[in-house]
Formats: C-alpha cells, structure tokens, sequence
C-alpha cells in the first residue's frame, strides 16, 4: 500500500472578516496517495482553486489538518509554506511564462531554487526536459512566438525539471484546443508515471478525465463523492 502524500482532515476554510466572513470550504477530508494522479472537478465558485492553494501552500490552512509530505500546513509559518513549495511543481491555466525569457530559460527557473546543481547542468536538464515535452528544437523561442500547446507544454516542463513530488494543476488545458489539450494531459501523466510523482488536478475538461486514477467532484465547498468514479472503471 501506498502512503498518503496528501492529507486532508476537518479543513474547513473562510475568506474575509466580520460581517463578510464567509465559509467557502466545509470539512473536507481527502488522501492521496503517493503516484496517483487525482482530478477534481466541480461548478464554477465551488471551491476547487481554494482547496488547491491550500494544499499548495499559495496560502495559509486555517482550520483542520492538512499534512503534506508529512509536514502540517494548518497554522504553518511563511518561511514553512516558502519550503513547502518547493517539493510542488505548478501549472495554471495561463501558463505563467515570463515573455522575456526563452524556453530554456523558462524552463531553468524550475531549478533556480535548487542550488545544489551549477550553471551549466540546469542548462542541460532544462534543455532534456525541454525534449522530453517535444520542444527541443524550439529552446531558445520566447513565448510570443510559441502555439498555446506548446507555451503550456513549456510550462509542464518548467513544472516538472526538478522532479517535484507533487503537481498541482489548475485547469491547464482550458485554453487550448481538444487535441493540444489532449496532449498536455498525456504528456503531463506520462512523465509523472515516469518521475512517480502525485498530481492534484482541477479542470472542468470532461475530455481529459480518463487520465486520473481517481476523479473527486466538489460542490458549495464540500466534496461530493470521494474515491468513486475510477476512470479505468
Ligand atoms: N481571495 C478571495 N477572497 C474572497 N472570496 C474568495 C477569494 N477567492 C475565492 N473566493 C470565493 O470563494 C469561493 C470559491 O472560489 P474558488 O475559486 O475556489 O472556486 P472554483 O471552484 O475554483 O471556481 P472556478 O471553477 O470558477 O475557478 C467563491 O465563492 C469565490 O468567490
């Protein structure tokens, strides 16, 4: 068996003060195990980016448990949530990417926080990764002159270069086209089988759900079905 990477108990989140205090997640309680790859979807506004951040330590648990790698973000420090974030890799929606830096160059702040490695070997693991997503003839391109597919195709490589433990993806294909975004999703679950990382994904892409091994629906802040839905089913 497994262990859970992601550990969710009771979390219950609010956003705002006073008379505009509201509760935008109830008492959700979520595992997820090492290697799998879970899709989450759900209405717009129910909740799902929230839960993401949280798990990313974009921003601070509240209250509940929330244990990732073994570490509790609930009531954690910055200077904890700054290290947590270095075990994730991240992809959004738009891409990210800073327009005036190249691929390559993109690609390279995925391991600038890594700084075991010299110049020259993040170089040369940007430029494999860079490959590996089917761009190495495209390294020294700036986004501009790059397709959506294969900016968000950098993007997974910027996200994945320095072998994360988790992946955290918030609508990534939603502004591509079905075959680009089916693309993005094969090669995003082909190299996280390879690197056996864990990926949290939201998306409201019906097209792409057969990638996860296990799809959970969120609705008015709450998780609906937990575990059902196998996609291999
Ligand atoms: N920073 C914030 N301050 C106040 N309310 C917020 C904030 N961020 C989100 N919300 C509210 O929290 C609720 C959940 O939003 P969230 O973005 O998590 O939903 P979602 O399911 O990801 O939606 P979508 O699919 O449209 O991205 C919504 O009612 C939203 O208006």
């Amino acid at each position: 068996m497994s262990k859970p990477v992601i550990s969710i108990q009771n979390l219950n989140h609010f956003f705002g003060h006073s008379q505009l205090r509201k509760q935008v997640l109830f008492d959700i309680n979520l595992e997820i195990n090492a290697g799998e790859i879970v899709i989450m979807t759900g209405p717009s506004g129910s909740g799902k980016t929230t839960l993401l951040t949280l798990v990313g330590g974009l921003r601070s648990a509240q209250f509940g448990n929330l244990k990732v790698l073994g570490r509790e973000l609930c009531g954690a420090s910055e200077k904890q949530l700054t290290l947590a974030r270095r075990n994730n890799g991240y992809i959004f929606q738009a891409h990210n990417l800073h327009g005036s830096l190249t691929a390559l160059q993109n690609v390279k702040m995925g391991l600038e926080l890594h700084n075991h490695l010299s110049l020259q070997e993040m170089k040369e693991r940007s430029a494999q990764m860079l490959e590996q997503v089917g761009l190495g003839h495209r390294l020294n391109y700036y986004p501009d002159d790059l397709s959506g597919g294969q900016k968000q195709r950098v993007a997974i490589a910027r996200a994945l270069v320095s072998h994360p433990k988790i992946v955290l993806a918030d609508e990534p294909t939603a502004a591509l086209d079905s075959k680009s975004g089916r693309d993005v999703v094969n090669l995003m679950q082909t190299l996280a089988k390879e690197q056996g990382c864990t990926i949290l994904l939201v998306t409201h892409d019906n097209r792409i759900l057969d990638v996860a091994d296990r799809i959970v629906q969120m609705e008015d802040g709450k998780l609906a079905n937990n575990a059902v839905l196998s996609a291999t089913a």
